[in-house]
Order: structure tokens, then C-alpha cells, then sequence
């Protein structure tokens, strides 16, 4: 199986990075279905990086879609630590202006509960991680030294509301938002946070703002076509700073708990469980389990 460390998921209009070389392209198949896409595997700063199209080439996939436990699990059997996720946002706040940066460092669940995949337990394994702080803080830290070192306009911290969608916003809905404080609005990074947590994987966004939703006086309403406009402008800016990302990466250990999330979150005692559920979570719960 080809090997990587640093993941990255390319959302909307995020869908190759360019400077990639010795490519290679893997389709890893895991417990939990067919990931998005194959992985576009290369070298980037001397890294061996695992590149993800979130809703596949030519984004054929909706946000309730996604394969989220594929995604993460096959980045998990890949051998990669980290995840950086680039997504398309609106701001919900004045302050985050269309091409701006955030680097959030909280969510908030707007999804319906059971359409989407959101844990890998269950089936006679119980597991609660900690999620107060869903963000990985040290990826957080690289990727806003990144921006500044490409020289994007990027905002440390805030909250990322996560909806349902498909269909954006209504007016209402956005002023609530942002009544109850939310900074951006997506509809993927929730999910693929979590379960990078029970993965033991670091995570970090970089948001894209890409409209103002539609609660601006002066925007009025979100369409595709804004959205497209304004990651065309940014895509190579958001090419450069995960690079920067990359290579700032590059050697540096880890100095976070995010490797060790499972540590106090099984609940059930090891002897108790299932063999199906342990043979098909092997690669996140392997190390924890009865020694035989
Ligand atoms: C194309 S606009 C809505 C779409 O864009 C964002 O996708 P991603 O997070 O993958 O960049 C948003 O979450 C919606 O899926
Ligand atoms: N306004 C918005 N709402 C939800 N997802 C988005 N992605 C980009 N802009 C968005």
C-alpha cells in the first residue's frame, strides 16, 4: 500500500494541486465503502502528501453524500497524521470579506443527525471522544503562519456553522446564525472533523470565504456562480499556502493530544468486543485492543 503523511481534501474548486511530483494515483478500499475519488499521491516539499477531491472529479458528490468515514478512514490506512481541509465558506459577519481566510476553531452542528456519517463506532463498541476543542491548535498555528507568509488576509479562530444543504440559506436563517455569533457557513467540515478525531488524526480548515451569504444588504443572495467567481480568484492562493503548510510540516513532531483521542474514549471494555467490529476498525483501534 503507497504511503503518505500530510493529507489534503480539496473542496470546491480545490480539486488538484498542481506542484505534485513522482504522482501516483490510488484507489483505497476501506470498511466503510469507496472514498470520494482515487488519492492523487506525490511529493510536495519532500513530503509524501495524499491529495482528495471531497466531492470527487468534476464534483459529482452533495455535501450529504460524502463517504466521510471512507475519506478518513483510507487516509488513516494511507499512514497520514495530519489533515488539512480547504473549504469553500460564506461569512456570516462583516469582518470575513470574499477572498479573506479563516482558520476556524469551533463548529457548529446544523446538520440532521442521522443523514450523515459521523462516527466509525457503534455495532458493540462504544466510543465518546472529546470534542470541545475540535480543531487541531498546532495545525491551526501552521496554517496561519502560511497565509501570512503567501500573504493572504487571513482570520485566526471562529466558528464554522455546518448545514445541511444542499440549497443555501434562507435569509432568516442566516441573520439567526449570526445572531448566535457563527463566523462562516460550509456544509462538509463537521463530519470530516470528528472522525479524524476518532482516527487520532490532526485536523485543520482553511476556509475560503467566498460571499457573504445572504444576509449582507449589499449581496442579497448567494448563487453558485459567486462562489465559482471568487475560488477562481483565490484557488492559487490556496495552492500556495498549502504548500507553505507542507513544507512548514516538514519535521515537525507532533505537539498535540489529537494521536492519542481513543486513549480514554472506548467505553467498552476490550474483552467485550465484537470480532467483526474490531477486525473492521483494526486501523484506528489496533493499538488498544486485548493482547491475545
Ligand atoms: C459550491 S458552493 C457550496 C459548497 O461549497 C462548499 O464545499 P466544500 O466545503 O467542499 O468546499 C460547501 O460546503 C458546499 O458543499
Ligand atoms: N453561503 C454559503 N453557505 C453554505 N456553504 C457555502 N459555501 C460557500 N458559500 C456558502
Amino acid at each position: 500500500m503507497a504511503k503518505a503523511q500530510i493529507g489534503i481534501i480539496g473542496g470546491s474548486g480545490l480539486y488538484q494541486m498542481p506542484e505534485l511530483t513522482d504522482v501516483e494515483e490510488v484507489r483505497v478500499e476501506t470498511p466503510f465503502g469507496d472514498p470520494s475519488d482515487a488519492f492523487i499521491i506525490g511529493t510536495l516539499e519532500g513530503v509524501r502528501v495524499a491529495f482528495l477531491p471531497r466531492h470527487g472529479r468534476g464534483h459529482r458528490i452533495l455535501p450529504t453524500e460524502l463517504p466521510f468515514r471512507a475519506n478518513i478512514y483510507a487516509l488513516k490506512l494511507l499512514g497520514v497524521e495530519r489533515i488539512l481541509s480547504a473549504s469553500a465558506v460564506g461569512s456570516l459577519q462583516e469582518r470575513y470579506a470574499p477572498l479573506d481566510m479563516v482558520i476556524p476553531d469551533q463548529f457548529f452542528d446544523r446538520t440532521r443527525a442521522r443523514a450523515r456519517e459521523s462516527t466509525f463506532f457503534g455495532d458493540g463498541i462504544v466510543a465518546h471522544i472529546s470534542f470541545a476543542h475540535p480543531v487541531c491548535s498546532d495545525l491551526g498555528d501552521v496554517l496561519e503562519e502560511s497565509c501570512r507568509a503567501v500573504g493572504v488576509n487571513v482570520h485566526r479562530g471562529g466558528t464554522y456553522l455546518c448545514m445541511e444543504g444542499p440549497a443555501f440559506s434562507t435569509k432568516a436563517e442566516s441573520n439567526v446564525y449570526r445572531a448566535w455569533g457563527m463566523d462562516v457557513i460550509g456544509m462538509t467540515n463537521l463530519q470530516e472533523a470528528k472522525l479524524a478525531r476518532e482516527a487520532e488524526i490532526c485536523y485543520a480548515t482553511l476556509a475560503l470565504v467566498t460571499d457573504y451569504d445572504c444576509w449582507h444588504e449589499s449581496h442579497d443572495v448567494v448563487t453558485v456562480e459567486t462562489v465559482v467567481e471568487n475560488l477562481n480568484k483565490n484557488v492559487r492562493h490556496a495552492q500556495l499556502v498549502m504548500r507553505e503548510a507542507v513544507k512548514r510540516l516538514q519535521g515537525r513532531p507532533r505537539a498535540c493530544e489529537c494521536g492519542s483521542a481513543l486513549k480514554n474514549a472506548i467505553f467498552t471494555a476490550p474483552e467485550l468486543w465484537p470480532e467483526a467490529t474490531t477486525k473492521r476498525l483494526e486501523a484506528i483501534i489496533g493499538k488498544y485492543k486485548k493482547a491475545d
